[in-house]
């Protein structure tokens, strides 16, 4: 059970002072708790001669107890109170901190759902009850430790009962304990399988609808509430009833407590006063250790949810140097480069020059591995051989935010964020003018039907950019490229072709955006190919070839077959 403190103390961080003060509050709470039974004990040790003096005592002594009580449980409340919501907003934004370092690999769709689950709900559920956990341990355990040294002073026989009752109710403990490390991880896993079967009906909705599968789909979804709601009435149901052992077991101690202290008694070897103060405490005695049932409920649950919490915030690391990437010019070389994803290697010791200021195109049937060699460019992944250089340096030794700020990705699936348009397109330079806004957008052929929506610049985009089309949003997507300005574009072509109108627009943005600057291009358009300063052809994750277009058509390869098949598909004229 302690283990649990010891670990929420370890992700505390600043908070670990107000933990330690609050344990000794509520220590010094239960003491001032315990210390009443004087009170009792002196009226009863002067029955027979009572008067003023001693009531007077036996009242300061009780006034002190419930004021001194009600003190360190007010200490306790004002330092305790949101260090729970204290301490997880700050693991939260460790965690934020970390995921911004991690590699993209690590945001496969499996994991974004379990760090959903775990960023919302095993964090609520940690911030609500890690705290009282805390509170209800640390007060059993000091109430019942007071009480029996207290007893042992008046009367070792009952002080060695109150103890025997310690022992018993720890060993139903032990056994409450035992059952929630059954259910925690089935309860855990219940939430995390239900966050991430919502989320992947939510994202999936328009697949399922158009293909008639939104019913499977629910069922899915209804299936996970239903392995929730076994998990949750699974844990209620093998908890609760030992719980109610827990309490049973000091119950009938208790009633042990009484008839022990009346044959005592009986037997002479205790007075009336004495014999009357183990009845009043009988009870009491194990007040606080009932509520302790609880928390070694909570404590094997929080237990279980941290482990999930560390396993799942083990993020890797790509940045160990914090130095950032500062550059003289904007060369890229890719040094003998090999990467996989897992054991699967998909770049095979590519060697290529991409001098400042020029274009390389990039063809290759689907799968070949082009957008995987771009995004090892810009360092979204690490290379596992050879070496990325910009301007002449590794990136490996630079922070990939610094890479990135060289760097200025179009993607063929734009996402926009649930914001302005404006705001939308100055995510490129967070300190641009509304006119340098509307200047980019001119630039990328936007202006005009941005002016086109209800509120203009101020549209709010529908999550993901749900209210635009594909020409428009790669287009709002250029504005932003263009208003970053950054010396090296990666630009993902569309390969889906869009009307005519929307085409010349989008070719002509894509112009404003690549003018003197470094281009590499996934190349789906026969323009971008045939003016490239080179070209590549990635198959099977190797350059099989290389050579501008006249080059690669003058012999016969797969750039010409591909050519060709383009030729066929899409009406390109050679
Ligand atoms: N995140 C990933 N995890 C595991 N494998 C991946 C991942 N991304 C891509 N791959 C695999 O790596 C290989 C290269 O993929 P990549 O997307 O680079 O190809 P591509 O040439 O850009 O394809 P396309 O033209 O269809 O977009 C493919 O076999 C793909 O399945």
């Amino acid at each position: 059970m302690f283990e649990m403190i010891r670990r929420v103390f370890k992700i505390a961080g600043n908070s670990r002072g107000k933990i330690v003060a609050g344990i000794v509050y509520n220590i010094l709470k239960s003491f001032f708790n315990g210390f009443m039974m004087f009170g009792v004990f002196w009226i009863l040790l002067h029955l027979d001669g009572l008067s003023p003096v001693v009531i007077g005592q036996s009242f300061g002594v009780i006034m002190c107890s419930v004021l001194g009580r009600f003190f360190f449980q007010w200490m306790y409340d004002r330092t305790m109170s949101g260090s729970g919501y204290d301490i997880f907003r700050d693991y939260r934004l460790e965690i934020g901190d970390r995921l911004k370092q991690a590699p993209m690999g690590y945001f496969s769709e499996q994991n974004l759902g379990t760090i959903q689950a775990m960023l919302t709900t095993t964090i609520s559920d940690l911030e609500g009850y890690s705290m009282l956990a805390i509170e209800q341990m640390t007060s059993g355990v000091a109430m019942a430790v007071l009480m029996s040294v207290m007893m042992f002073l008046f009367s070792p026989v009952i002080a060695g009962l109150s103890l025997v009752g310690l022992a018993l109710g720890m060993l139903v403990l032990r056994w409450v304990r035992l059952r929630a490390a059954q259910y925690a991880p089935i309860y855990q896993e219940a939430q995390e399988h239900l966050v991430g079967k919502v989320m992947e009906y939510i994202r999936g909705i328009s697949v399922l609808r158009s293909f008639s599968k939104g019913e499977e789909g629910q069922r899915e979804v209804r299936t996970a509430f239903q392995k929730k709601w076994d998990a949750d009435y699974g844990q209620e149901k093998a908890t609760a009833g030992v719980l109610r052992f827990y309490g049973l077991t000091f119950k009938l101690m208790s009633c042990v407590l009484i008839a022990a202290a009346a044959l005592l008694y009986l037997a002479g070897q205790i007075s009336l006063p004495y014999c009357l103060t183990f009845l009043f405490c009988a009870f009491t005695v194990y007040s606080d250790l009932e509520t302790m049932g609880n928390s070694a409920f909570l404590s094997k649950k929080i237990n279980t949810e941290l482990d999930r919490l560390e396993e799942v915030t083990d993020i890797p690391k790509m940045d160990t140097n914090s130095e950032k990437l500062v550059v003289s010019h904007y060369d890229i070389s890719l040094e003998h480069i090999s990467f996989g994803y897992g054991d699967r290697r998909v770049i095979h010791d590519i060697l290529l020059e991409i001098p400042e200021h020029t274009t390389c195109a990039i063809v290759g049937p689907s799968g070949s591995g082009k957008t995987t060699l771009c995004n090892l460019i810009a360092r979204f992944w690490d290379v596992q051989e050879g070496i990325v250089r910009i301007g002449g340096k590794n990136v490996r030794n630079y922070t990939a935010d610094s890479v990135l700020e060289h760097i200025s990705m179009v993607f063929q699936n734009v996402y926009l964020f649930h914001d302005s348009v404006e705001n939308n397109i100055r995510f490129g330079r967070s300190e641009a003018t509304h006119e340098e806004v509307v200047a980019a957008a001119k630039r990328a052929c936007c202006h005009d039907f941005i002016l086109t929506l209800p509120d203009g610049y101020d549209t709010i985009i529908g999550e993901g950019g749900s209210t635009f089309s594909g020409g428009e949003k790669q287009r709002i997507s250029i504005a932003r490229a263009i208003l970053k300005d950054a010396p090296i574009i990666i630009l993902d072509e569309a390969t889906s072709s869009v009307d005519p109108e929307n085409e010349q627009a989008l070719l002509s943005a894509i112009q404003e955006l690549t003018k003197d600057k470094t281009l590499i291009s996934i190349a789906h358009r026969l323009s971008t190919v045939r003016n490239a300063d080179q070209i590549i052809v990635i198959d099977h994750g190797r350059i099989i070839q290389r050579g501008t277009h006249e080059e690669l058509l003058s012999i016969d390869g797969m750039y010409r077959r591909f050519l060709s098949l383009r030729t066929e598909a899409a009406g390109w004229h050679l």
